[in-house]
């Protein structure tokens, strides 16, 4: 079923406003940081938190809004949390089998559908154990079949992988992947996750939420591979530098508010004196001595200090006061006597910046922002 929500809430300073749309057999991811307003838009849709204005349509069917307001028991909405939180005192299998038996089915028909759920999460064998015997896996796994087990038109995920261990959480990423794609076809299915995997490999649109308001949205890799706020360009892992653009023939300056300048590859709907950001990838800054002198193709120079030098998988990042990351091998880190403090001079092709109007003035310190 498709899903179409608009719901507008104010709770003392905090206000949200969201327009949402999914449409049936897809799968949105909600990112942002802490606070931005994420669980709220998950209780609204499901009933747990009253909006002060909301329009809500799941299908057909109104659950929200024009004088109407359906209950969260009876809105067709599944939900899975951080933790399953199943009945303690129900078998595996009576959890499962409670959706259906509460609307209607007869214990052996309840128990019969729960078990097809079961296969489905590959937990047909803890049918039998009391959620106290169950890992926290395989409980988040039993919580997504009690979650589909009641035939939802809506799947709401809060951070369904967030208490799960590094072990333990790539299974039940794959079992969610599966899931959504065979059984959630019939479904909308609104994921809030801070994990950009979790965005890329399960769903296929995202909305970044900041403050309230929806800042970018659009296909996953899209907004992952070009972010065009602070918060998504550290999702995503890149530099981002906020400032104002300027067309340059083929190219595109971005110039920060203290008047440094990147120069980059405009994206196609660039134009003079939009509120742009300039994006790079970590691993194509060049780390040189404060005192060495960059030439060569067109670059993009910037002195900086290092404030931290961490290992990042197989590479160190390097992490500085003016706030642009590096990636380099620890080789180079000894060859250069990296520690914080060290002055070092940033060079980064102007061929590898992508320039992106952004949606609103860039947040964060000045001039960059890198992770
Ligand atoms: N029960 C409540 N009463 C009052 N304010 C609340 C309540 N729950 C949340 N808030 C506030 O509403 C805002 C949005 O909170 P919400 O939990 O939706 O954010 P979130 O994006 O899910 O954050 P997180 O990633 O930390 O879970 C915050 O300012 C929060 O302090």
């Amino acid at each position: 079923m498709t899903l179409r929500a608009e719901l507008t809430l104010t709770r003392g300073s905090f206000e949200l406003s969201v327009s949402l749309s999914v449409p049936e057999g897809g799968v949105l991811a909600v990112l942002g940081p802490n606070g931005a307003g994420k669980s709220t838009v998950l209780s609204c849709l499901a009933g747990l938190v009253r909006a002060e204005r909301a329009h809500v349509r799941l299908g057909g069917r109104v659950l929200d809004g024009d004088g109407v307001r359906v209950p969260a028991h009876e809105r067709g909405v599944g939900l899975l949390a951080q933790n399953a939180l199943l009945f303690p005192h129900l078998s595996v299998l009576d959890n499962v089998a409670f959706s259906p038996r509460s609307r209607g089915a007869s214990k052996a028909e309840a128990r019969e559908v729960a078990r097809r759920w079961l296969d489905e999460v590959d937990a047909r064998e803890f049918a039998d154990r009391s959620p106290a015997e169950l890992s926290g896996g395989q409980a988040q796994r039993v919580g997504l079949a009690r979650a589909l087990a009641g035939e939802p038109g809506l799947l709401l995920l809060d951070e369904p992988l967030a208490a799960l261990d590094v072990d333990a959480a790539p299974a039940v990423r794959g079992v969610l992947r599966r899931v959504l794609r065979e059984s959630g076809r019939k479904l909308a299915t609104v994921l809030v996750t801070h994990d950009p995997l979790d965005a890329l490999t399960l769903a296929d649109h995202v909305a970044v939420l900041a403050e309230g308001r929806i800042v970018e949205q659009g296909p996953a890799r899209e907004v992952l591979a070009a972010p065009r706020t602070v918060f998504t360009a550290r999702l995503a892992g890149v530099n981002l530098v906020p400032g104002t653009a300027t067309r340059t023939g083929s190219g595109a300056v971005v110039r920060t508010a203290s008047g440094q300048s990147f120069h980059g590859v405009p994206a196609r709907d660039l134009a003079d004196g939009d509120a742009a950001v300039a994006v790079f990838n970590p691993g194509a800054v060049a780390v040189h001595p404060h005192d060495a002198e960059v030439a060569g193709s067109p670059r993009n120079v910037v002195n900086a200090v290092v404030t931290a030098v961490e290992p990042h998988g197989p590479v160190v990042r390097l992490r500085t006061r003016e706030g642009i990351s590096a990636d380099l091998t620890p080789a180079s880190v000894a060859d250069l006597a990296l520690e914080p403090g060290t002055p070092v001079r940033l060079a980064v092709k102007a061929a590898v910046v992508a320039v992106h109007a952004a949606p609103e003035p860039a947040r964060g310190p000045d001039p960059a922002i890198g992770w």
